[in-house]
């Protein structure tokens, strides 16, 4: 950590000077024109060492620099500390500064348990992990039963945000390895109506509930918890019985065992795993009863190999520092405002939410670790929609708007569904390989006129044109497998990482988020009549006296 905030650092005023004197230069038709090379010198593979199976390719060619420019992001990664910020995060230092807090998610996915800092509880990771081995394996053998004495046959895993968008994330991703006699579920928001719809045909003697919560103090999933354990003993009657229908994944004993549920079935994680970056630990829960341990452990190895490569590869060479690079330059020079996930495959559909928070909830910040606030932008907005779909909605805009959208393509050569001698994923590839290709060179005026013919209108044939040079990143898998999985999960968790020092932020806290907590608290107690509506603007009382008139409980 220098001190320095990212606009101080010479490479930073660097890619300034590049981004002024070169920007008319940074045209793709004209970049690969002048060099058949463009391809091998902009695109890595990554190995794993120890599963040769797992290896993939990140094509970052199509992105709006040429040397000069990827000398200058790697300098400002350098100059940045990025090395050493991650080293500090690999030996356990508290680099999360705000909460006083390691930050070592990358201490649950080591095989070796590197980590005993056994003042920090890492020391217990394997204890904790043999726990959701021997529990996985009962519930799915059916050696666990119900109170009636049933087989479970419905997980319902109630939990928000971290706790939720990494399970539901996986567990849609790795439906092939799902074993298809137990139907995971999911509640998370607090409207009744999730709780509702998610139990609608559940039956509470095969039922078992999975409450997931870092704190066990969040409004919605403690509410939808009870009201879950209230529908439970609506038919059980003996609360007894709660203990065969009801565990937890927290880090508050003391909470857990208040709300009823005995302390061998809490499954045990620790402060310094962030929400975001929580499915390694038992918050995975859900994900290992969905595939089994071996798979959950096989995600848990892919992540470790690619935390592997990310602190040995050099800086040129490294997938994560190369997609963080890439951001940067659109997001702080270009004035890029979103950054899009195309995934290319059905079963990642939820890859975009999950990165929503794994990303903006960690890099959408205007202070610095030294409180100051920044004079550049900082995290990107993340979005974005499983392909070929997004093309028949928000495409256009990508490729004819006004606004510059980076986008990341990611597919699997292989499918699991090779429906039609794989004629349906010869389709979707095809689309994957086209569109960054159309976005990056366009269609010309010449192009659209020889197609349009001598009698098109002028209003015509300018509505025809792309004008091409919008960026993107390729990444292209073998196949969506728990290991390869693993990896690209780590991959995007390592770039935000690598994107926040370079901002000088804190990643690991969310501050934000607070807020809105404690504004919703207050109003809940004023909801009952219009004479306890106090203390707010014309527009919040209205909205509130409105509602009371209207509404019928
Ligand atoms: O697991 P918990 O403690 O219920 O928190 C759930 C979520 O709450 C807040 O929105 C944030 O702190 C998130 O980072 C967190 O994932």
């Amino acid at each position: 950590m220098s001190g320095k905030s990212a606009s101080d650092y010479a490479a930073w005023k660097t890619l300034e000077q590049l981004y002024a004197s070169d920007k008319a230069r940074l045209v793709l038709k004209d970049l690969f024109a002048s060099d058949p090379q463009r391809f091998a010198k902009f695109s890595r593979e990554y190995t794993d060492s120890t599963d040769p199976k797992n290896t993939f390719l990140l094509d970052f060619s199509k992105n709006l620099i040429d040397d000069k420019v990827f000398a200058a992001l790697l300098a400002l990664v350098k100059e940045a500390g990025v090395e050493s910020a991650r080293d500090a995060m690999f030996a356990g230092e508290h680099i999360n500064t705000s909460e006083d807090r390691a930050v070592l998610h990358i201490a649950l996915r080591d095989p070796q348990h590197h980590f005993s800092l056994s003042e920090d509880g890492t020391g217990d990771v394997p204890a904790v992990l043999a726990h959701i081995k021997d529990f996985t394996d009962k519930v799915r053998s059916g050696a666990w039963t119900g109170y009636t004495g049933k087989r479970i046959t419905t997980v319902v895993n109630i939990g928000i945000g971290g706790s939720d968008l990494g399970p539901v994330m996986v567990t849609e991703a790795l439906k092939p390895y799902s074993q298809r006699n137990l139907d995971c579920r999911f509640i998370s928001n607090i409207d009744g109506t999730h709780l509702a719809e998610t139990v609608r045909d559940a039956d509470p003697e095969t039922t078992l509930f999975i409450i997931a919560s870092k704190t066990f103090t969040t409004q919605e999933t403690i509410t939808n918890a009870t009201s879950a354990r209230d529908w439970f003993l609506g038919h059980a009657k003996d609360k007894a019985h709660v203990a065969k229908h009801f565990v937890a994944l927290s880090t508050n004993t003391k909470a857990v065992t208040a709300f009823g549920i005995a302390e061998e079935n809490m499954f045990q994680f620790w402060d310094w795993v962030g929400g975001r970056y929580s499915l390694w630990s038992a918050i995975g829960l859900s994900i290992a009863l969905a595939i089994g341990y071996e798979n959950f452990a096989e995600l848990l190895a892919g992540a470790h190999a690619m935390d592997r490569h990310f602190t040995t590869t050099p800086l040129e060479n490294n997938l994560p520092v190369i997609l963080a690079t890439m951001g940067i330059w659109y997001n702080d020079f270009y004035g890029a405002q979103t950054h899009v996930l195309l995934p290319y495959d059905q079963y990642l559909h939820k890859f975009a939410d999950y990165f929503q928070q794994g990303d903006m909830e960690s890099n959408g910040k205007f202070i610095t670790k030294q409180g100051k606030r920044v004079d550049y932008q900082t995290g990107p907005i993340i979005w974005g929609a499983a392909g070929t779909n997004g093309q028949h909605s928000f495409y256009q805009l990508l490729h004819q708007g006004t606004k510059l959208v980076p986008a990341d393509f990611i597919a699997p050569a292989t499918s699991h569904n090779p429906i039609g001698g794989s004629l349906h994923h010869r389709i979707l590839l095809s689309n994957y390989f086209a569109q960054p290709e159309a976005l990056a060179f366009g269609k010309s005026e010449e192009q659209v006129r020889a197609e349009v013919g001598a009698n098109a209108s002028e209003a015509l044939v300018k509505s025809k044109v792309f004008e091409g040079n919008r960026p993107s990143n390729s990444i292209l898998l073998p196949k969506i497998t728990p290991r390869s999985l693993g990896s690209l999960i780590a991959m995007y968790e390592h770039k935000i990482f690598v994107q926040g020092v370079v901002w000088g932020i804190n990643s690991f806290d969310q501050m934000g988020v607070e807020l809105g907590k404690v504004l919703a608290k207050n109003i809940l107690a004023q909801l009952g009549a219009p004479a306890d509506v106090k203390g707010h603007d014309s527009s919040t009382t209205g909205l509130i006296h409105y509602y009371q008139k209207i509404r019928v409980e």
